[in-house]
């Protein structure tokens, strides 16, 4: 009898969590909001783009309504679609859905605790979630500023 073993097994096939991610950015200087990661969730403490998972029925643009309410409590006006990334993490192989956000009403409350900071590029916080980088590598492009993800990478926790 053939002994399959856990290399040789076929694997299903990881299903993409959808994330909605909000690129928020400041009129006056083109500043982006980034937020930390609260305590509990994998990654906790790392620096994100503020966004969460798609509940069934959602659209990318009423989860990150919805999102935004819960985590800052401000209201998004209309939000596109930007871009679509991937990232597989340990914990999760996630599809990015990345929106630029330009309007919003209310003030920015830290309803999970978590920390904010508007922030030019590069960015002088630490660590950044992996999966922001191809954003943050888009957003330079469009400053004529460079990139270098080896400036993030290594300011990344080593084990
Ligand atoms: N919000 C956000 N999530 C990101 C970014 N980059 C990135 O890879 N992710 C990944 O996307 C997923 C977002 O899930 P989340 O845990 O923040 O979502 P959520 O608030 O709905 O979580 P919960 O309902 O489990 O509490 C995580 O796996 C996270 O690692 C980013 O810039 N912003």
């Amino acid at each position: 009898m053939e002994t399959v073993t856990a290399e040789t097994s076929p694997q299903p096939a990881r299903k993409h969590t959808e994330v909605a991610v909000g690129v928020l950015l400041r009129e006056s200087d083109g500043a982006l909001l980034i937020s930390s990661r609260p305590e509990g969730k994998p990654y906790a403490g790392y620096w994100e783009f503020p966004g969460g998972k798609l509940e069934a029925g959602e659209t990318v643009e009423q989860a990150l309504r919805r999102e935004l309410i819960e985590e800052l409590g401000v209201t998004i006006g209309t939000a596109h679609v930007w871009k679509v990334t991937e990232h597989d993490y340990p914990h999760a192989l996630v599809r990015l859905h990345w929106c630029k956000v330009t309007e919003w009403s209310g003030d920015f409350e830290m309803r999970e605790g978590q920390q904010m900071a508007w922030q030019q590029l590069p960015l002088t916080v630490a660590p950044v979630l992996p999966g922001a980088y191809p954003v943050l590598q888009w957003l330079s492009e469009e400053r004529g500023l460079p990139f270098d993800a080896g400036y993030y990478e290594a300011q990344q926790p080593r084990d």
